[in-house]
């Protein structure tokens, strides 16, 4: 009987991936993660081994670990502006956010010393928060403004003492309405804090491949343009607002130009 079910099941799974993309969709997701699971327990021996800790020089280890998972999506990956990612030194990249697969773009231009602002609840993310956490991910509390922002202060000397790049996505959350969200105050505070430049990364939107409502998720090509630094040096936290402002536009032209999406006067976005 039970060879019955299983030759059953053997049958009916690729029909079902042939006929309905909802179960083509859960399957991805479902594989995703799992897949994410396991490199991670296949990972944090190995940061423990090379770095006994808590180090962000783990994120090469995350790096090179993650970068084959877009083939297994038949996702490819389109950068342009890799010379912008030629500074020395500490700096803050920001970035648009549309769902766990930034990380797939997020592996592929990494530079060395860099690590991200997350949301606390990462941490407890089974193996995937363990090796988050592993790679000096900075966890705050979003609900808790005047903890994350103690907490970021607190980046921001880290970034000084150990020479560290932060990643944050400004937008604070994952947004795939087609445009950006307005963006909030934290990584200009922190860029100016610490007097670094900020390096702006658009991801182009995943519109035409992945669509979390209308459960599709399909081979597709991001396009990652990685945009000039923004210098932050003589800013004082009166600027602040001034600076994500100027950040906030330049992004959004270059989303709107590599994702084909034209901006209507005061009207939604068309392909
Ligand atoms: C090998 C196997 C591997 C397997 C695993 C694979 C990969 C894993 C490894 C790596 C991948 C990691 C990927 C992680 C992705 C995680 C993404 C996220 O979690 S996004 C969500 C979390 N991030 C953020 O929220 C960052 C953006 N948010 C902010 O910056 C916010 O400003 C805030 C600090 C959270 C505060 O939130 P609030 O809603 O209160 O925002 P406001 O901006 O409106 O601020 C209110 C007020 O405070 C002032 N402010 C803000 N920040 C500061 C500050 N740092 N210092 C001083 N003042 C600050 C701000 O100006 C406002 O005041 P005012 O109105 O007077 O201007
Ligand atoms: C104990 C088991 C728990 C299982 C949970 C599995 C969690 C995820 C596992 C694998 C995914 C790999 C990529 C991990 C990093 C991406 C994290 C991410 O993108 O988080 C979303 C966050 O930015 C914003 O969240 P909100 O939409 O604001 O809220």
């Amino acid at each position: 009987m039970d060879v019955v079910w299983m030759l059953l099941l053997l049958l009916l799974f690729p029909l079902l991936m042939w006929t309905s993309s909802t179960f083509v969709f859960y399957f991805k997701k479902f594989f995703y993660v799992a897949w994410m699971m396991f490199l991670a327990i296949v990972g944090i021996p190995i940061c423990l081994l090379k770095s006994g800790g808590r180090d962000v020089e783990n994120m090469r280890i995350i790096r090179s670990m993650v970068r084959h998972v877009k083939y297994l999506f038949g996702l490819r990956i389109e950068v342009s502006g890799w010379e912008h990612l030629q500074t020395e030194g500490p700096y803050v990249i920001i970035s648009n956010h549309q769902s766990s697969l930034d990380v797939l773009g997020m592996m592929e231009i990494l530079p060395d010393r860099c690590t991200t602002i997350a949301k606390k609840e990462l941490v407890y993310a089974g193996t995937v928060g363990l090796i988050c956490w592993l790679a000096g991910i900075v966890f705050i509390n979003r609900k808790k403004t005047s903890d994350a922002k103690s907490v970021m202060a607190d980046a921001a000397k880290t970034m000084l003492d150990e020479q560290i790049r932060l990643w944050v996505f400004p937008e604070g959350t994952r947004n795939q309405n087609g445009d950006l969200l307005p963006f909030k105050k934290g990584a200009f505070h922190l860029a100016v804090q610490a007097q670094v430049p900020i390096i702006p990364v658009v991801f182009s939107s995943y519109s035409s491949f992945y669509l979390r409502k209308e459960k599709q998720f399909k081979s597709g090509v991001i396009r990652l343009r990685i945009l000039p630094k923004i210098e932050t040096k003589g800013l004082t936290s009166d600027e602040v607002s001034c600076l994500s402002d100027q950040s906030h536009s330049l992004m959004r032209t270059a989303f709107l130009e590599i994702s084909g999406l034209v901006a209507k006067s005061n009207g939604p976005l068309k392909h």
